[in-house]
């Protein structure tokens, strides 16, 4: 690719991805696969989006191009102003909808305690209170009733508690579901979810005036918006008053809203837009790797039984150490080296957040030659990325966890973000990547070593939903039995 802005052939160099009406409603079902099957044919990875008549943005799947969108030139491509204006009423001003200086500010504070052990070590021992006294038990009841269970629902509602207790410190208990305050927990759960839901929604609305007109007669979806935002926002106002009502506001709480308590003058509106976004951040992305990751190892005997053997390994090693903790430590987790390649193995293939869009401020040229006007918005096509010959080789849509070490394989290959967006790049990359592996692998080694747990259908891939994450549509149903031979119990 010419990266000399001088030599480099001039703009307007695109080839149109949604040509015909017939074509995007006859592909409508298989939206990642077809516009996958597009930019696998364009010459250099990228293609024009159009709406009847018009042309809205550049959608790409180029490694340069994305270096350029989220490094080179990040100035001139931030979430812009539609982004922010639609996600306002849920949002407000926090990280995940905010650019210049009010971004800044919350990623600076974000990103040190992010790299805090007090932070990490919080992370952990919530993980493993969550495994061992609501994942294990459930799992046991399934697997002596051996009735089906939606894997992907109990995924969310474990990450749901995950992120409230590293959030705010508060356990909503969704998955104990059920009675008492887990009723209150669930209520706020589910409120999270629709409104997370309607305002991505917003996104989807041809004509803009639709739902703002449906939000002034507060009628339909936006009147089911703005109750499930009520419940959200109330929830966690209490939460803050009575935190900074407490008589001492800096106290022990290892939690991401006392970290901004105590370094910043932030009033209480602004509070409550930081920890939704985390949430929102932290919510279903990691449910949404699992989902697919149990769904192909389904069908990978040879994949199980290498993780098995390391986390039979690892856990020897904890047991001489008397570790004997249902879950696994910080230590322990990165000794599961091939479990990490296969983790991130299968959010190659099923990237949580498939796709990524910004905002262009300014005319502007990408590095394979493709032009993009002021005001079009640039998506990155992560899911497209991962099965690309160009990056991953002819073999980019087969599950190999082992491409991801080196010759002799005993080093992890490190990737380059931009190549491997994932988790995003640049300035603005995921802040909750190391939680993510934490939690991620701790529940596949705990699960595992006790479990097996087979897709019931584990043949057809599973159809997708798109909402903000990758889903599966209608669930993952899934049996579990107990594993023979098991080293330790919980
Ligand atoms: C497998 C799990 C995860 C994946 C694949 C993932 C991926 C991403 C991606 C693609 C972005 C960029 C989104 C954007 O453009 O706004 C992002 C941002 C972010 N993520 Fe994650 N994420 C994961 C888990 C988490 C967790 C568990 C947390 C919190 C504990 C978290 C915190 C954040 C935050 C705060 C941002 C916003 C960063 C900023 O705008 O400066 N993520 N993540």
């Amino acid at each position: 690719h010419n990266r000399n802005p001088k030599t480099r052939p001039p703009g307007f160099k695109a080839y149109p991805l949604v040509g015909s009406l017939p074509d995007f409603l006859l592909n409508r079902h298989r939206f990642l696969d077809w516009t996958t099957d597009v930019l696998r044919n364009c010459p250099t990875h990228s293609a024009v989006f159009r709406r009847p008549g018009k042309v809205h943005g550049i959608i790409t799947a180029n490694p340069d191009n994305v270096e350029h969108i989220l490094k080179t030139n990040f100035h001139n491509y931030p979430k812009g102003e539609r982004f922010n204006y639609l996600l306002r009423d849920f949002l407000g001003q926090g990280i995940f909808n905010s650019d210049g200086d009010l971004w800044k500010l919350q990623r600076k504070t974000a990103s040190y305690e992010f790299n805090t052990k007090s932070l990490r070590n919080f992370a952990i021992q919530n993980v493993t209170v969550e495994i061992q006294t609501r994942l294990i038990p459930l799992l046991q009841r399934a697997s002596k009733s051996e009735s089906v269970l939606d894997l992907q629902d109990v995924l969310e509602r474990f990450a749901f508690d995950n992120i409230c207790k590293l959030a705010f410190n508060v356990d909503p208990a969704c998955l104990d579901g059920g009675s008492g305050d887990a009723a209150v927990g669930a209520e706020f759960m589910r409120a999270f979810e629709d409104a997370a839901t309607l305002s991505s929604g917003r996104f989807m609305s041809v004509f803009g005036w639709v739902w703002e007109l449906k939000k002034f007669l507060n009628v339909g979806s936006e009147r089911k918006l703005r109750e499930s935002i009520c419940t959200v926002h109330a929830f966690a106002d209490n939460i803050i008053r009575s935190r900074m009502e407490a008589k001492d506001p800096h106290n022990d709480d290892m939690d991401l809203l006392s970290r901004f308590m105590a370094k910043e003058e932030n009033s209480p509106e602004f509070l409550r837009d930081i920890v939704i976004s985390f949430i929102l951040a932290g919510r279903d992305t990691t449910s949404s790797a699992l989902s697919w990751f149990f769904w192909i190892l389904s069908s990978r005997p040879d994949v199980k039984d290498k993780i098995i053997k390391e986390i039979e390994t690892v856990r020897a090693s904890c047991e001489k150490r008397d570790y004997g903790e249902a879950s696994f430590g910080y230590e322990e987790l990165k000794e599961l080296k091939y479990l990490h390649a296969a983790i991130t193995e299968s959010m190659r293939l099923y990237p949580p957040v498939h796709v990524d869009t910004m905002a262009c401020l300014n005319d502007d040229v990408l590095p394979d030659g493709t032009g993009i006007k002021k005001n079009w918005f640039v998506t990155y096509h992560t899911y497209a990325m991962g099965r690309m010959e160009s990056i991953w080789g002819s073999d980019c849509v087969e599950f190999k966890p082992e491409r991801w070490f080196d010759e002799e394989g005993g080093v992890f290959r490190t990737e380059s973000p931009f190549r491997y967006p994932v988790f995003h790049a640049g300035a603005r990359m995921c802040l909750g990547k190391e939680m993510a592996y934490i939690q991620m692998k701790s529940i596949v080694a705990a699960a595992m070593e006790r479990f097996e747990i087979d897709a019931v259908d584990k043949d057809t891939c599973p159809e997708q939903h798109m909402s903000l994450t990758l889903r599966i549509k209608g669930g993952l149903p899934v049996r579990v039995r107990p594993r023979e031979c098991v080293m330790s119990t919980a």
